[in-house]
């Protein structure tokens, strides 16, 4: 098991996609931790060789942190990353650092549908951690220490924490309807084409609204003993809670938001007051980490709240921003929802499940 050092950062990590917008956040959050110090960045051959400041377009409102600024990036292959204890990934091909042996808290989407890989929103599932023990063993040839831990969709990670919240005081939700207003920035650097999104919205986020619908249920079911052991989340146990979602990109820089609807299974359904005080008091089954926010969910009683430009980063981006709870005349529920995308939506999803991962023992 690593060691957690009062004396100052001891955990070697590295970033992958570390030029790009997660990785930039990644960087900007890893150069102040308290446990993890940064050993290795990496790239595509287009940035390897060069150093940080160099290869990166620094996008960050503030300065490209000291420590990394000379750093050569490297390119994203296992052996550059052998002395990490821990990867971060902003890159879609990861895993050939899982097989090497290493541990990697993923972004990308590849590997989120696979039973063995937890899906994992740290204000709502770390329960599901335990399927790691499996993966390593069931790889071929057995891990000892590397494995795959994704985190959500960054608009599927705004939603799943209110709804976790109100199954948590409720019970089941039985259908949700959602429709995402989504940030330029969750599509990357550059992103959409200015003459695409200024003065517009685009209703169409290619594989957005799949993701979000079952994403949900594989982050709010449970880790079950299937027929190969302990592989499958329960999908079949969700299947009363049915997600429609509508993704739109709208002119906003970061900052996730959307529309919510519920309808509980439980009848009569609670009230929009019982439904702020349970969002408002909200705390997540884990343990206490340096990156989680002190609340999870914000509740605002102003009528024209959460806001991306204002809002966006409660509790320095980890928080979760809920206002406009009101009854719906349809299902029985309706809210609005804002998730930072690159702060709790990625990096610092990604950070606060490593930290739980180091405090379960997991990494070592
Ligand atoms: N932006 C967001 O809000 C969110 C993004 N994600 C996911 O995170 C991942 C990264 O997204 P984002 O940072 O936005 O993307 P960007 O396009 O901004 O950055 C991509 C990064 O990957 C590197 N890269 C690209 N191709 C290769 C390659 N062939 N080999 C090695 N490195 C490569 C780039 O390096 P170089 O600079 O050298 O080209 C850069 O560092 C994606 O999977 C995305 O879906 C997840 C949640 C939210
Ligand atoms: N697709 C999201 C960003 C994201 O989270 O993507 P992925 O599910 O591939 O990690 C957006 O454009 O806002």
């Amino acid at each position: 098991m690593c060691k957690i050092s009062s004396e100052g950062p001891t955990i070697k990590v590295g970033v992958l996609g570390a030029t790009g917008t997660v990785g930039q956040r990644f960087i900007t959050l890893l150069a102040n931790h308290p446990w993890f110090i940064i050993h290795a960045l990496g790239a595509s051959s287009r940035s390897a060789g060069k150093p940080y400041s160099k290869a990166a377009n620094w996008k960050q409102s503030t300065p490209i942190p000291s420590i990394v600024r000379d750093t050569i990036v490297q390119e994203c292959q296992p052996e550059h990353f052998k002395d990490c204890l821990i990867v971060f990934s902003g890159l879609d091909a990861d895993g050939a650092f899982r097989s090497a042996d290493l541990p990697v808290f993923s972004n990308a989407k590849n590997y989120r549908r696979d039973p063995h890989v937890p899906l994992v929103v740290p204000l709502v599932n770390t329960a599901h951690l335990v399927m790691i023990a499996q993966q390593q063993a069931r790889h071929d040839p057995p891990l000892k220490k590397g494995f795959i831990l994704t985190n959500a969709n960054c608009a599927t990670t705004g939603l799943v924490v209110p709804l976790r919240a109100l199954e948590k005081a409720f019970g089941p939700v039985e259908s949700c309807i959602v429709t995402t207003m989504q940030a330029i920035s969750g599509a990357g650097y550059p992103g959409v084409p200015s003459l695409d999104i200024i003065d517009n919205v685009v209703p169409f986020i290619s594989g957005e609204e799949e993701k979000l619908e079952w994403e949900t249920l594989k982050i709010l079911g449970n880790v079950v003993d299937g027929d190969n052991g302990l592989e499958a989340f329960d999908m079949r146990a969700r299947q009363p809670l049915r997600v429609s979602a509508s993704c739109n990109r709208v002119p906003v820089i970061d900052g996730h938001m959307m529309t919510v609807t519920v309808r509980f299974a439980r009848r009569p359904p609670p009230s929009p007051q019982q439904v702020r005080e349970a969002l408002a008091a909200y705390t997540p089954d884990a343990p206490a980490c340096p990156s989680a926010p002190v609340h999870a969910i914000f509740v605002h009683e102003e009528a024209d709240r959460p806001q991306p430009r204002l809002d966006r980063y409660y509790q320095d981006g980890a928080g979760v921003s809920v206002g406009r709870v009101r009854q719906c005349p349809v299902l029985d529920v309706k809210f609005v929802v804002l998730a930072n995308n690159v702060s709790i939506g990625a990096a610092t999803s990604s950070i606060i499940n490593a930290e739980v991962a180091v405090l379960k023992g997991i990494i070592h």
